[in-house]
């Protein structure tokens, strides 16, 4: 398991040496945006440098419940772009990697997404989220009625967006769409699933936006854009929003 991460880790770093970076990327603090570094005030802005994506606990509720679905979730982007995803979870003991255009993978064994083309046949990932603004607690529970009604063969949330990310990749759910989680929460899991041969865009069905807190991912394009028929979108506050102004 260490093997398969350092092998990871040693493509990111190749990956930031190629493009030019002599930095060392486990070391500048340029190079991160974590949820936890976010929380202490530092920025939140992805550039075109190498940038390490970190959220060291995906799952916190299921954490503090114990419910059995925990990650770590690392990503690492050049231009804007994820190179290299890693999630482990943690009490599945699942260590899922993904570098760019070379493939994805649970524990070392190859991943691949759905081959289901029908959404009538297929399970979807969602979850309900922590804003209960009436106003996005409607637009939730308007999509699940939407997606529901179809009907689709169960709609299921692991309270991890890592998780499923995996779970879209593995082929365990044939999609996945939440808005209002973050870009720790998604970076890694997203290459997850297109390296597993799945699709990733925005809930409209417009290109994939890693700090747009919204995304959909699935096994192909003809589950996807059924869905974003059915999704009620919002938009949540960007990763990458100024802060608001104190009055
Ligand atoms: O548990 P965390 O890291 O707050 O993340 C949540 C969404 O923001 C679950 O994906
Ligand atoms: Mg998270
Ligand atoms: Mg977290």
């Amino acid at each position: 398991m260490a093997d398969i991460l350092q092998n990871v880790m040693d493509h990111a770093v190749a990956v930031a040496r190629k493009a030019g970076e002599v930095r060392h990327p486990y070391k500048d603090p340029r190079w991160f945006i974590g949820e936890e570094s976010v929380a202490a005030g530092e920025p939140s802005i992805l550039t075109d440098d190498p940038t390490w994506i970190i959220d060291p606990i995906d799952g916190t509720t299921n954490f503090v419940h114990a419910f059995p679905f925990v990650a770590i979730s690392i990503g690492f982007t050049i231009n804007k772009r994820v190179e290299v995803g890693v999630v482990y979870s943690c009490l599945e003991d699942k260590m899922f990697t993904a570098r760019r255009g070379g493939g994805a993978f649970c524990n070392g064994e190859p991943l691949q997404v759905s081959d289901q083309t029908d959404v009538h046949r297929s399970i979807i990932a969602t979850e309900f989220g922590s804003n209960r603004d009436p106003e996005v607690v409607d637009k939730i529970f308007s999509s699940l009625r939407n997606i529901l009604s179809l009907p689709v063969h169960g709609v299921r949330g692991a309270g991890t967006a890592a998780v499923n990310l995996s779970l879209v990749a593995s082929g365990c759910v044939e999609a996945y769409y939440e808005m209002g989680m973050h870009v720790w929460d998604i970076a890694a899991g997203s290459l997850l699933v297109l390296e597993a041969g799945g699709i990733v865009m925005d809930v409209d069905g417009g290109d994939a936006d890693l700090m747009s807190r919204r995304i959909l991912a699935a096994n192909n394009r003809s589950v996807a854009l059924r869905l974003v028929e059915q999704i009620a979108p919002y938009r949540p506050d960007r990763d990458d929003a100024p802060p608001a102004a104190c009055d």
